[in-house]
């Protein structure tokens, strides 16, 4: 047993973590299944680029396959549908009091929780923007929200001890008892973003675009009235305002907040979604199941329809396919299922 932390998907995320944790000197392993990468940050080290912060780091890094022992902190940094088999492999090496946090956009939490019992699992909420651009670099573009917290709301020493490590990285990290309401916010936020992603242009540019606003507005107020079904009480962070989405918010809420992401995201180098770099650059597919699917089944449980989520779903997953190209026309397409 070691109290070394793990940190499993050592990519965009997971590896900007491991980065600040090792430079801090705190005893720190990633786990990814890119060999390249994995001996890169190993060997001549992990290089940090961008606006932040530029530095190398060597970070010790193996694939699933190398990596012995059990930890009593394993950091969960893939992508959402990467969450199981990461979960399968990483399980064995998983302390019987250990933790595992998820980093990761989507309600991941409810999986690990699942697979790992509730009493391993702590939830995160995480906003900063960062690429994985090729084995040992990653683009740091933009701080943001991180925020910490139990699935069940308690604050215990393990959350406080997981808050303090997160403040190393970043100090204006935030301890909660409500991880997810922090969840469902990034949830709005992120239908939006997959909405940017049915065009090649820009966060900003799609948030600023006087056609595509309206539609990301009522995408959020979807996303937002299935948060308030399942009685949570999302919360606010960079931009995202999720009670401008909700009904008897004052008029032109939305339209700020709209105004506000555009705004940040104007500051960032990194210019696309997560979703973007999938789809166009790395050409792969994205977690529009796990992270936006979820969310139309969840309101089919409350007996509610979401007619936006459902066409951007289909949508996204008409762009893997190489049916439909990433274009002001495929918004268009997504626009026409607005009520
Ligand atoms: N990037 C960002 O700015 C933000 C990302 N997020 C969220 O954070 C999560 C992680 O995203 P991000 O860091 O961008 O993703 P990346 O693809 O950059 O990093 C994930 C890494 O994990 C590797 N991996 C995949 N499966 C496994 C596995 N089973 N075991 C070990 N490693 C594995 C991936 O390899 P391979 O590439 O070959 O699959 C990749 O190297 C996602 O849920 C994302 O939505 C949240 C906020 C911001
Ligand atoms: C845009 C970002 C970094 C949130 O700010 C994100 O979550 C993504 O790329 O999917």
């Amino acid at each position: 047993m070691t109290d070394e932390i793990l940190i499993w998907g050592a990519g965009a995320i997971g590896g900007i973590l491991g980065a600040y944790w090792a430079r801090a000197g705190i005893p720190v392993k990633m786990v990814d299944i890119v060999e390249e990468h994995a001996r890169a940050c190993s060997s001549t080290g992990l290089r940090i680029e961008g606006p932040v912060e530029e530095f190398t780091q060597v970070v010790p890094c193996v694939t699933p396959a190398e990596v012995t022992g059990t930890y009593r902190t394993i950091v969960l940094a893939v992508k959402a549908h990467a969450t199981r088999p990461a979960l399968d492999a990483l399980l064995p090496h998983l302390a019987q009091d250990g933790v595992i946090l998820s980093a990761q956009n989507g309600l991941n939490e409810r999986t690990i929780a699942e697979v790992a019992g509730a009493e391993r699992t702590m939830g995160a909420f995480v906003n900063y923007g960062a690429d994985w651009l090729e084995p040992g670099r990653i683009l740091f573009g933009n701080r943001g929200a991180v925020v910490v917290g139990e699935i069940d709301g308690t604050i215990r020493d393990r959350t406080r001890e997981m808050h303090r490590l997160l403040s190393v990285f970043e100090p204006d990290a935030v301890l909660t008892t409500e991880i997810w309401a922090y969840l469902w916010g990034k949830l709005g936020y992120g239908a939006q973003l997959f909405a940017t992603a049915l065009t090649t242009d820009s966060m900003t540019a799609n948030f600023a675009h006087p056609d595509r606003a309206p539609v990301l507005i009522d995408l959020a107020r979807e996303v937002m009235s299935v948060a308030v079904a399942e009685g949570i009480n999302p919360k606010p962070f960079n931009g995202f305002d999720p009670a401008a989405y909700l009904p008897g918010a004052p008029e032109g809420a939305a339209e700020k907040s709209i105004a506000d992401l555009a705004e940040f995201n104007f500051r960032t180098a990194k210019t696309h979604s997560g979703i973007y770099r999938d789809l166009a650059v790395r050409k792969r597919r994205t977690e529009v199941d796990p992270q936006i699917g979820v969310i139309s089944e969840i309101a089919a449980t409350h007996g509610m329809t979401t007619p936006l989520i459902d066409r951007l779903v289909t949508l996204i997953h008409e762009i893997e396919d190489g049916k439909r190209p990433m274009s002001a026309e495929t918004f268009g397409a997504l626009a026409e299922a607005r009520p």
